[in-house]
């Protein structure tokens, strides 16, 4: 099968890499002036891993787009909607684009589904790949479980049986909703374990993973999706690979945060967590962890004081 990857960073360039390896044909797009694209040309390589000679390298988006009816786009989340304004300008009828992103959009509060269909004009098919997994791990053959999510099985099908192999258990996502809320928040969950770890308070990470599934699960009930969603692999199940993971940059993003270090790469929770409390303003849910993660991001509010604040909350019933 053809297959483009759109995004040439830490995840493109390891979707690019995986296709390759379990056996199909692979273009991996760049921007032309990205560092990331220019080190993959010139040496094939980047921190994570190496690519193979047979994967074609481009930064003409047109080639990439012509090449393929399966295209996977790992950007960043803020930047998905002009990207996809860019798409709309170009042939892409009867693509299957598959979104392997987790935010929201931070101004909308909007799910990353909706925000690719909002600019796409043309018929295509639209899927989300989510779940644990990282490219440390990955490209030693450690194996992990993800999902696959669409509003329609057979592509949830088509993508499962396509892209499963020794290292990628997938399973068939029934809940496109559920998934997006969850992959997107298990980043602000992460971001507040860092915390928690700088701080030395490690031993809260139980009670965050206990309460952060409650409070996420209420979320995407009031959404209309299934809350149960919550404990699948698209939010419980990346918890191994954010809260607890070193390779999490989420996770190192909001420890390196408590300790006024510098953190420069990619930690979508910082963006995500202020969609959800859009999200918790227009669906009257409570998030608290959400809500102490921004207050100390945004506001300026002491992390020790807010996060022991969190979990020494009046005493109420487990199951609320
Ligand atoms: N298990 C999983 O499912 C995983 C999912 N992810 C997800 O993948 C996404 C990307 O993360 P990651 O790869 O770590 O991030 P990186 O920062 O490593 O890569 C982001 C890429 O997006 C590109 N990009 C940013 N803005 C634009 C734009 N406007 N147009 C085109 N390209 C753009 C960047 O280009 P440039 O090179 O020019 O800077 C870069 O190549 C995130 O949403 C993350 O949550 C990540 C890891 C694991
Ligand atoms: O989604 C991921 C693992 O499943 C990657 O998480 P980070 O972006 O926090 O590294």
């Amino acid at each position: 099968m053809k297959v483009t990857v759109l995004g040439c960073g830490r995840w493109g360039s390891f979707l690019a890499w995986y296709a390759n390896k379990i056996g199909h044909d692979v273009i991996l797009w760049g921007r032309e002036e990205s560092k990331n694209y220019q080190r993959l040309v010139h040496s094939r390589t980047n921190e994570y891993l190496q690519l193979p000679q047979n994967i074609h390298l481009t930064d003409r988006i047109a080639e990439a787009i012509e090449f393929a009816e399966i295209i996977f786009i790992a950007i960043s989340a803020q930047e998905l909607r002009g990207f996809a304004k860019l798409l709309n300008t170009m042939g892409i009828t009867n693509k299957i684009f598959v979104l392997c992103m987790k935010g929201l959009e931070m101004e909308s509060g909007e799910r990353l589904s909706q925000v690719f269909m909002e600019e796409i004009k043309s018929a295509v098919h639209l899927a989300i790949w989510v779940g644990p997994g990282h490219v440390q791990d990955f490209v030693k053959d450690i194996p992990n479980c993800m999902v696959i999510d669409s509003d329609h099985m057979n592509i949830t099908q088509l993508l499962v049986d396509s892209f499963g192999s020794e290292i990628i258990r997938f399973y068939y996502g029934q809940d496109l909703l559920g998934n997006e809320i969850g992959a997107a928040a298990k980043n602000v969950i992460g971001i507040a374990a860092g915390m928690l770890d700088g701080l030395g308070y490690t031993s809260l990470k139980g009670a965050l993973m206990a309460r952060g599934t409650k409070e996420i699960a209420r979320l995407v009930k009031a959404m209309g999706g299934n809350e149960l969603t919550i404990y699948g692999l698209g939010h419980l199940g990346d918890y191994e690979a954010t809260v607890f993971s070193n390779h999490s940059h989420n996770r190192r993003f909001g420890e390196a945060f408590v300790k006024k270090e510098p953190f420069e790469k990619l930690a979508e929770g910082v963006a995500t967590v202020k969609a959800l409390l859009q999200l918790s303003t227009i669906y009257n849910v409570e998030l608290p962890i959400c809500q102490a993660v921004h207050s100390v991001l945004s506001e300026g509010n002491d992390p020790k004081e807010q996060l022991i604040r969190l979990f020494m909350r009046p005493v109420k019933f487990e199951g609320i």
